[in-house]
This record gives C-alpha cells, structure tokens and sequence, in this order.
C-alpha cells in the first residue's frame, strides 16, 4: 500500500522533556503513529537522538530538528511510495540519514517513523502488531520484572543501583503474574511506610526511599513478597539492574550516592556473587560498565552459570556489538531498547542474533517514556519470555502491561505463560 504522508510533531515524554510522534498514513486512509522514549543512563554507543539539553549537540532546538526531518526530507523521500517489507522501509531511513550512528535525522526521529510504519502496516492489514512484527501459531507471554525500587540516576535518594525488580515467575498467565506483582508492590508500599521511609517514586514508578544500604532495598522486598504470601525464589524471583557504567570513574566503580566507596571490577562481582548465594536473584543487568570488557568477561566465567547476566550499556542493542560480545564470551543475554539501535528492523536483527547464539532478550522500556506501547508486541513477537517495563505503577508503564493482558486474551489457546521456563537453570 502506498504512503501517502508521513508527518511528526513533538510530544512529551514522562519527564515531561520533549521528544518525537510520527504519523504515516496509507492511500487506503490507514494511519498510525509512533512515539521514541528517551533514556537517562544511556550506553555510550547508542544511536544519537537529537534531544532538547544537555545531551544534544542542538542544545535546545533538537527535537525541532528530528520534527522538521521527517516533515520535510523523510516525507519528500517516502510519500507515493510503496515498501515491501520493514527491512525496505526502515533501509530507507538508514540510507537518508546517511551517518554510521543516525546523528543526522536523529535516531529518536528514525525510530518514531518505525514504529508508525510497522503500525500502520498491521491496521492496513487489519492484523496485531505483534503478528505484524512476527508471523507465529504460538506466542510466549512475558514474566513482568518489575521494578519496585529505583536508585541511581532514576531517583533522588541514597541508594547508588538503579533498579530493584520482581520476577513473579510461578503464575499460569500473565494476568496472574502482574496480579501477584501488584499485591507484593502494595505490600512493599506500606511496609516501607512502616519502617518510616518515603512512599513517593522514581522515573520508573518503583519506590524512591533514602535506606541504610544499598542491600536493605533486597531485604525489604524479600519482606514484602513473604508478607504478601509468596515464597521468594519459589514463587518470585529478584532481578538488578545497578547500572555500573553511571559508576564508572578512573578504572573503578565510585558508589557516587551512599557511602563514596569505590569498588574494582573484582570486588563488585564478589559483591554480586555474595548476593546472588544469599538472595533468589535470577537476573543482573550491567553488573559491569560498558567499558570494563575484562571485568565482565571474569564475572561471566564465575556467575554465568548462576544468573542472566544481561548486556544493556555494553551492547546497546547493536548487532554488531552484540557480535563481538559472543565472541568474547560476554554475559549470556541482551537488553533489547528500540531507541538504541534506532528502526525495528535492526532491533529484530539484534533479537535475531542473539537468539540463534542462546543468548537470552531482555525487552525493555526507557526510563524516559510515553503512551506508546511497542514493546509489549515486541516481547510477544520476539518469545523473549521476560520484559521490564516499570513497577506497579506510572501509566506510561502501565499502558505496556495493560497491553499485554488485552495480548493475552486476544491469543487465548494461541498463547502460553513464559513463567519458570524464562530463568530455567539459574532457580
Ligand atoms: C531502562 C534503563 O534506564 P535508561 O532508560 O535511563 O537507560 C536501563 O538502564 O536499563
Ligand atoms: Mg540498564
């Protein structure tokens, strides 16, 4: 089906920062839209967003510059044309941007024109996103690790790592996964009230309070998910994203909120691996920075085999940097954000490769959102059987697990619950 325009604008974003919408509509009046996150901990080898601030080489005009790319450039290149596939369109936007690492149209501008093509592709076909995205006769539905304390650069508290999730693994559908996540969330809620710490959130909606350590936050949700009557490990499982890379000073690890401690590569991983024995933490993502390629190849050979070690700062999405990480031997599975890599198409690719080297795809959010529930298609296209995307609260997160119960009814008997299966050899 033809394009007949594309046309963007700029829209909020849950920090209330400016970022980009792009709407496509087709000569058989089809339209759809699509909407780029924006994160705060970004891996150094992202592709480059032309953002408002701090970050943008446009400092207070970016998103104006993506808008009025796809405005007039992109919509110059693509109206009255037809593609064949998400490859061919999401090639054209690569070959229009011309740059290695979409600096020119602006990777928050390529990605929202993506997601509106792959959208407006599925209601012209009158089919799902996520069928759209990948034809299959069954489909996995997700465990929801959600992150119910948040640190680091996401809050303004004390606790130095970023995020604190719950796996709620031992449930026969997803409806029953977030339904337990939920109760622990609420529970974890007043027993932080309890204890006389703060119930307000971070960017993500997980709780934000000043704690005596970085641990209690562990302790206190293994309070909370006993308190709500579940067993911890057996039932609900621990999931970290510290997100070292934001530590990463002079060769070490400065724990820049607590305590001003700075670790090496070696004594984090003992950290890790005290943890991981003490605690049921199934999952650590960026136990290592992005630039410690040593130190994460010694933690994949000592807790490998004991957790997923996910890959966010260090492979940021990008095939070939996920290459080289098999490679090497670099952790065992990849977090999978759209905005990193820029189209769809790549962010598939990138699935694609790391599956078909067993390694595990981490779908995630931004901590930087929007309405725009991609992701939830994207977890129950790709059966990567997990997906972070908030805590219990915050609709812009929310909206993606809302998402994925109207997935779930929808496929029925087409569906099956990921679950245990999703961290089968590290409970
Ligand atoms: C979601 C994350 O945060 P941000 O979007 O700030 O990179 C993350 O680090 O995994
Ligand atoms: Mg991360």
């Amino acid at each position: 089906m033809k394009i007949t325009a594309i046309k963007a604008r700029e829209v909020l974003d849950s920090r209330g920062n400016p970022t980009v919408e792009a709407e496509i509509q087709l000569a058989d009046g089809s339209t759809a839209r699509g909407i780029s996150p924006s994160g705060a901990s970004t891996g150094e080898k992202e592709a480059v967003e032309l953002r408002d601030g701090d970050k943008s080489r446009y400092q207070g005009k970016g998103v104006e510059i993506a808008v009025s790319g796809l405005n007039k450039e992109v919509n110059g290149a693509i109206s009255g044309r037809e593609f064949d596939s998400q490859e061919a369109f999401d090639k054209q936007l690569i070959e229009l941007d011309g740059t290695a690492n979409k600096s020119r149209l602006g990777a928050n501008a390529m990605l929202a024109a993506s997601i509106a093509y792959a959208r407006v592709s599925s209601v012209s076909k009158k089919i799902p996103l996520y069928r759209q995205l990948v034809q299959r006769d069954k489909y996995l539905m997700p465990v929801p690790c959600m992150n119910v304390i948040n640190g680091g650069r996401h809050a303004d508290n004390n606790v130095d790592f970023q995020e604190f999730m719950i796996a709620p693994h031992n449930a026969p559908s997803f409806k029953e996964s977030i339904r337990m996540g939920e109760e622990v969330f609420h529970t974890l809620k007043s027993l932080l009230s309890g204890k006389g710490y703060s119930t307000g959130v971070g960017d993500e909606g997980g709780f934000a309070p000043n704690l005596k350590s970085n641990e209690e936050a562990v302790e206190v949700i293994m309070e909370a998910i006993t308190k709500a009557g579940y067993k911890p490990g057996e039932d609900i499982s621990i999931c970290l994203d510290p997100a070292t890379s934001e530590m990463w000073k002079d060769g070490k690890y400065s724990l820049f909120k607590s305590t001003k401690q700075n670790y090496t590569s070696d004594q984090l991983i003992d950290l890790w691996e005290e943890w991981i024995n003490k605690y049921p933490i199934v999952l650590l993502e960026d136990g290592l920075g992005e630039n410690d390629w040593e130190g994460w190849k010694r933690m994949t050979d000592r807790l490998g085999s004991k957790a997923e070690l996910v890959g966010d700062d260090i492979f940021c999405t990008n095939p070939e940097i996920i290459q080289r990480g098999i490679d090497a031997g670099i952790g065992n599975s990849v977090l999978i954000k759209l905005n990193q890599i820029g189209t769809i198409w790549e962010t598939l690719q990138a699935v694609e490769l790391a599956q078909k080297n067993n390694y595990h795809c981490f779908i995630s959010h931004r901590s930087g959102e929007t309405e725009d529930t991609t992701i939830a298609d994207l977890v129950v296209a790709t059966n990567a059987g997990h997906i972070k995307t908030g805590s219990g609260c915050r609709s812009e997160r929310i909206s993606k697990f809302n998402q994925l119960l109207r997935i779930e009814e929808e496929l029925g008997a087409n569906s099956v619950f990921a679950g245990k299966s999703t961290f089968k050899g590290f409970l």
